[in-house]
């Protein structure tokens, strides 16, 4: 039997060339945690928009500048003012309609080219703070085929881009400048090269721990495993020259679907500050989604120094800007990231939320956080269709009309609420399941229900004066026994000859969403056949009263 080496035979294993791993021997960032919140950058307006099939028009832009502003972004990137006039135009209505807030400061990106440069400071005339962050590509393939320049050509390039922009920063002398560089394609580049380019626009810009500049290291194109660009990121931050005056920023794209991870990892490696994008727009796969890390740290207890607390928000602006939308699935935001249609799922969250208290740390099955913090409902959480169990459907019917549900009435339930889901071929909303439940368990209009009452006595010497009431007419009946319910079905059997033979019982006083002061459950066999009953009342007495007469109805209607 022959076997074949690869799967299939056209499968060309020399194509895609291995990444190169750095062979580091101090590797420390594995040990590491984080435990704050990294500074934060938003290039939504500017790596998010270059994205685009349609960028961003005027409106959309402040659209997203107010979103971002507001969950509390002190850096964003808002455009790339020298590459077109409405990125122009942006940055000019930012600063002359004064719109930027004292504690945010804009940042803009420019080629290393000189009268790219120059129009970038004109877009940025008047501001009180600004980065302006120029970027050249250093990876080979870029130097060989792009460029087609040596690595002194594009060291020469990075010298001459960060000389100018210190330049005709001197020209602006009102403004707080802060100059950021990007070794574009980073993640590719050789790590001794990355750190020589950069060592080379330090030189040039002569950075002070009080007043540093920011090196931002991109994965422009994701390339690696995360551990790989951890690597390089401690290997940058143990090499590279004044490391006190230096920022050292991540720039991650998510090409292999680790952008996230990426950053963080970088983060363990000693970097301070994250770029990234809402829900992860941007070139390709997008950017790294600063709204899943933050997330991903707030649920570590770690304050992410955003607020992600209006995520519908978030989502309804991200979608209004891209024109993208936002997967069901996507973490922490999407529609069904907290949701459970499946039935054992269900019933974990359900035995875990019950057992939940305020003040102990959140700890429930299948929801790592709770969704009220990000403004979602118990709705959102558990949804029923013809996978669920009689978890689901008995939580929302609680949620509902705020009441617990026995056992014995959850298995009761589940039976005509998976038929229904079966039947109808969809998802159940908590109005259908409500409805049947009334309809299965309760008396409807014109059957039998209790009009008054009158109990005397107590315990074994009880006795029940009963008017019953059928839509037209009213029936009176008295029965006696060793407790009102006793004394009640006795007073049936008389006067309708059924006898009621109780097996469950359970009564408590309603919670909140019911108007009814109490409800009771009755499990009952009749005949020898078993039925179940529900009633809401005033009182405990009445509710077990008509519970009892929900299941006397049920047995008159099989007759
Ligand atoms: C990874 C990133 O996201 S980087 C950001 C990318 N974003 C954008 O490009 C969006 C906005 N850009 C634009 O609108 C245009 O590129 C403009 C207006 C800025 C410039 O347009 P053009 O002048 O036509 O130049 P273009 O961008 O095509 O670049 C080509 C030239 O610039 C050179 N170049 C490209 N990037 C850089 C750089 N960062 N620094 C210096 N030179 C550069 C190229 O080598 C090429 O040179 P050549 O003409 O001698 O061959
Ligand atoms: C301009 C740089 C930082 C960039 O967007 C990238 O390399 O992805
Ligand atoms: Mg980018």
């Amino acid at each position: 039997m022959s076997h074949h080496q690869y799967s299939n035979p056209d499968f060309n294993p020399e194509k895609y060339p291995r990444f190169p791993v750095i062979r580091k021997t101090d590797r420390r960032w594995p040990n590491a945690e984080i435990r704050t919140a990294p500074l934060w950058c938003s290039v939504d307006l500017r790596d998010g928009n270059q994205a685009l099939i349609e960028p961003m028009n005027v409106s959309q832009k402040q659209a997203m500048w107010h979103l971002l502003v507001n969950m509390g972004f002190k850096e964003i990137e808002v455009g790339f003012p020298a590459a077109s006039q409405p990125d122009f135009d942006f940055v000019r209505w930012l600063i002359e309609e004064n719109r930027i807030p004292d504690d945010v400061t804009i940042q803009v990106l420019v080629q290393a080219r000189n009268d790219l440069i120059e129009r970038t400071y004109e877009a940025l005339d008047g501001a009180r703070r600004a980065v302006v962050h120029v970027y050249n590509s250093t990876s080979p393939v870029q130097r060989k085929k792009v460029f087609n320049l040596d690595k002194a050509g594009i060291v020469d390039i990075a010298r001459q881009g960060a000389a100018k922009v210190q330049q005709v920063a001197r020209d602006y002398p009102a403004t707080d400048w802060t100059f950021q560089y990007s070794p574009e394609s980073f993640s590719s580049t050789e790590v001794e090269f990355a750190v020589e380019v950069c060592n080379a626009v330090i030189e040039v810009w002569q950075p002070t721990p009080e007043k540093k500049i920011i090196l931002n290291l991109p994965a422009t194109v994701e390339s690696a495993m995360p551990n790989v660009f951890a690597d390089q990121i401690e290997w940058f931050c143990d090499h590279v020259n004044q490391r006190d005056s230096v920022l050292v920023s991540i720039h991650t794209h998510n090409d292999r679907g680790c952008a996230v991870a990426a950053a963080e990892m970088a983060i363990l490696a000693g970097a301070d500050r994250i770029e990234g994008t809402l829900l992860g727009n941007g070139e390709r796969t997008g950017n790294m989604d600063i709204v899943t890390m933050a997330m991903n740290l707030y649920s570590q207890g770690i304050d992410p120094q955003l607020d992600i607390s209006m995520a519908d928000d978030i989502i309804s602006t991200v979608e209004a800007c891209t024109n993208i939308k936002t997967h069901p699935r996507h973490p922490w935001l999407g529609e069904l990231v907290y949701t459970a249609f499946s039935g054992s799922h269900q019933d974990a969250i359900r035995k875990c939320l019950a057992a939940q208290t305020e003040n102990e740390p959140w700890d429930i099955a299948y929801l790592p956080i709770n969704p009220e913090d990000i403004g979602r409902s118990y709705q959102s959480v558990i949804r029923v269709n013809s996978q669920s169990g009689k978890g689901g459907a008995s939580y929302l019917l609680e949620q509902a009309m705020g009441i617990t549900l026995p056992r014995w009435v959850q298995i009761e339930l589940a039976q005509p609420v998976q038929a229904l889901a079966e039947r109808s071929a969809s998802e159940l909303q908590t109005d259908d399941i409500v409805r049947l439940f009334r309809h299965t368990f309760m008396t409807s209009h014109g059957q039998l229900q209790l009009d008054s009452y009158t109990l005397e006595g107590s315990g074994h010497q009880s006795a029940v004066q009963a008017c019953l009431n059928d839509g037209s007419n009213l029936v009176s009946l008295h029965g006696h026994g060793n407790g009102a319910i006793s004394a009640f079905t006795d007073a049936i059997h008389r006067a309708l000859g059924v006898a009621v033979q109780i097996v469950q019982f359970d009564e408590q006083s309603a919670g909140e969403g019911s108007d009814a002061g109490a409800v009771a459950f009755i499990q009952a066999n009749i005949n020898g056949q078993r039925y179940t009953g529900a009633a809401a009342d005033e009182d405990t007495l009445s509710a077990s009263m008509n519970a009892i007469l929900a299941v006397v109805n049920q047995s008159l209607k099989q007759q």
